[in-house]
């Protein structure tokens, strides 16, 4: 193996990748290399499914067996086991396409993928710089290819010209918004939406900040959709006039986009949750006006999938005024996706803007078979197909997004104004503790309570019940090294002390390490905060 860390474990990856396409006979395994060696920054490679969907658990874990091999007969055996447990014949052919964002490690870290996938006698083609999304789109179209579900065409420009003309075709003869603010992160999407504009033309004005895809440290620095969402404000070179719209991409213009608002001088942030609701409301219109049933005349079934960390406004506007079930699952990514597919229109976000809008192959039959009795269902029809074209179907993904938010302002002529009252987020708070062993949290309800350790829970419970409107629930990171704080209540003061007494009585009675964060609250034993 060779010696420096990153590279063999992108080494092999190569080599996981490999067996994956194998364990397909031979259908192409994406590789998005975001990886860095900025702790700072969003360090990952990702792998993707035939489909373009995120990779599988399992393979997720023998990708983790795989990189904690320290010898080469350690690697050796963990390949023969997970060869043998998944059955796969190695005489199978293994297609491979990778890509990379702008991380100034990405060519050398890619090398190293490319000697894992030779070293197991795959083939790769490399994609050069593309946002993670966009790799994501390539390896289902590649895979769909000469199928009745062909995705589109598998190359960079495929991309840009499916949304650009899903965009055109929804927003047809309705009067344009004024320019969008685009914040790049200076990464990936910079590139991505220059091309994109080409054939967006005047369909969409566009300008954009944080473009500069070559400087040093400057990706995510100070700008970018986890510094406006965590910080509350407006990324740097970006002044936002009253009532201006603005956006901000991540750094790999994949898991988050942030919409970002100056509403009459007061800085607003329209965040995943404000993102899903908008998408959900405006699907269940458009299904009702195009008057939109499966073959057998049952309605399609709409829902919302959302994590613990969704503002409790916003499940109560969907739940009570949107109706649309809502269902709840575990943080990450992954999980709401494969919840979603469940629904017919399934529609899911992270709070942090990571998200997409997921359209069941039924109810594509149905847009496509639906034929409308009037011009107003024909219309909805139709908007309802371009719809399914310009989200994304394989992850979430900060460009197609954008274009359905842009899209569904100008079919509604909502002003931000007007979306935002759609609902008040109550104030919440989310703090990170560090802790001795965060495997000693054991999470259950998707993430809302603990059972271990023991009596925790129920010393959380005891904090929330002292407040209105009151919710609290701690979790141990599946990214970090800590355990996360999240808590909500009816005022900023409250929030804020439920958060800090709940820090507090981690820190202090369940292995908090390092030093104590002064904010943290005392409790003594009753549950009183001193
Ligand atoms: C509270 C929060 O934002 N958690 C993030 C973060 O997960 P943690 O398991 O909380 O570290 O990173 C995930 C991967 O990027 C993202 O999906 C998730 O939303």
């Amino acid at each position: 193996m060779k010696s420096d860390l990153l590279d063999s474990i992108m080494f092999t990856v190569g080599l996981l990748a490999v067996l994956r396409s194998k364990s397909h006979n031979g259908a192409t395994i994406g590789v998005m290399v975001t990886a860095s060696h900025n702790p700072e920054a969003d360090n990952g490679v990702k792998l993707v499914e035939p489909l373009g969907e995120m990779l599988d658990q399992a393979w997720e874990e023998y990708a983790i067996t795989l990189a904690n091999c320290e010898t080469h007969q350690q690697l050796q055996a963990a390949l023969d086991d997970i060869i043998k447990k998944c059955k796969i014949n190695m005489d199978a052919p293994a297609n491979i396409v990778v890509a990379r964002d702008t991380r100034p490690s990405g060519e050398a870290l890619v090398a190293s993928l490319k000697d894992g996938v030779k070293a197991l006698n795959g083939k790769i083609t490399d994609y050069g710089l593309q946002t993670t999304p966009q790799l994501h789109y390539v390896t289902r179209c590649i895979n769909t290819a000469n199928t009745p579900n062909a995705y589109g065409e598998p190359t960079t420009d495929g991309y840009h010209k499916k949304l650009a003309d899903a965009f055109k075709k929804i927003v047809s003869g309705k009067p344009r918004l004024s320019p969008l603010l685009v914040d790049c992160a200076n990464g990936i999407g910079a590139v991505a939406l220059k091309e994109l504009c080409q054939h967006l033309g005047e369909d969409l004005a566009v300008t954009s900040s944080n473009t500069d895809i070559n400087g040093k440290g400057v990706l995510n620095f100070e700008c970018g959709a986890d510094y406006v969402k965590i910080g509350q404000k407006a990324p740097r070179g970006t002044s936002l006039s009253p009532n201006q719209r603005a956006c901000s991409l991540d750094g790999d213009a994949d898991r988050i986009m942030v919409i970002v608002s100056n509403l009459a001088g007061v800085f607003r942030l329209l965040d995943g949750d404000k993102i899903a609701t908008l998408a959900a409301g405006f699907i269940m219109s458009k299904i009702k006006e195009a008057n939109v049933t499966h073959a057998d005349k049952s309605p399609l079934r709409v829902g919302l999938v959302q994590t613990a960390y969704a503002n409790g406004s916003s499940t109560d506007y969907v739940k009570n005024k949107l109706q649309v079930p809502t269902v709840f699952t575990p943080t990450g990514v992954k999980h709401l996706h494969h919840e979603a597919a469940h629904f017919d229109v399934g529609v899911y976000f992270e709070a942090n803007g990571h998200g997409t809008v997921l359209f069941s192959d039924a109810a594509v039959t149905a847009f496509k078979n639906a034929e409308g009795k009037n011009e107003a269902e024909k219309k909805a029809i139709e908007t309802l197909r371009a719809l399914s074209d310009l989200i994304n179907q394989t992850v979430g993904d900060a460009l197609s997004d954008m274009l359905m938010v842009e899209a569904i302002l100008v079919c509604t002529q909502q002003s931000f104004k007007q979306w935002d009252s759609a609902y008040t987020d109550l104030p919440s708070r989310q703090e990170k503790v560090k802790v001795a062993s965060r495997a000693a949290f054991v999470p259950i309800k998707a993430d809302t309570e603990l059972v271990e350790p023991k009596g925790l829970q129920e010393k959380i419970n005891a904090q929330v019940a002292k407040f209105k409107k009151g919710r609290c629930f701690v979790r141990p990171s599946g990214t970090e090294d800590v355990v996360r704080v999240y808590a909500e209540a009816e005022t900023k003061e409250e929030t804020e002390t439920l958060t800090y007494a709940v820090c507090g009585i981690v820190f202090d009675s369940f292995g908090g390490v390092g030093e104590r964060p002064s904010k943290f609250k005392k409790v003594d034993a009753a549950g009183n905060i001193i």
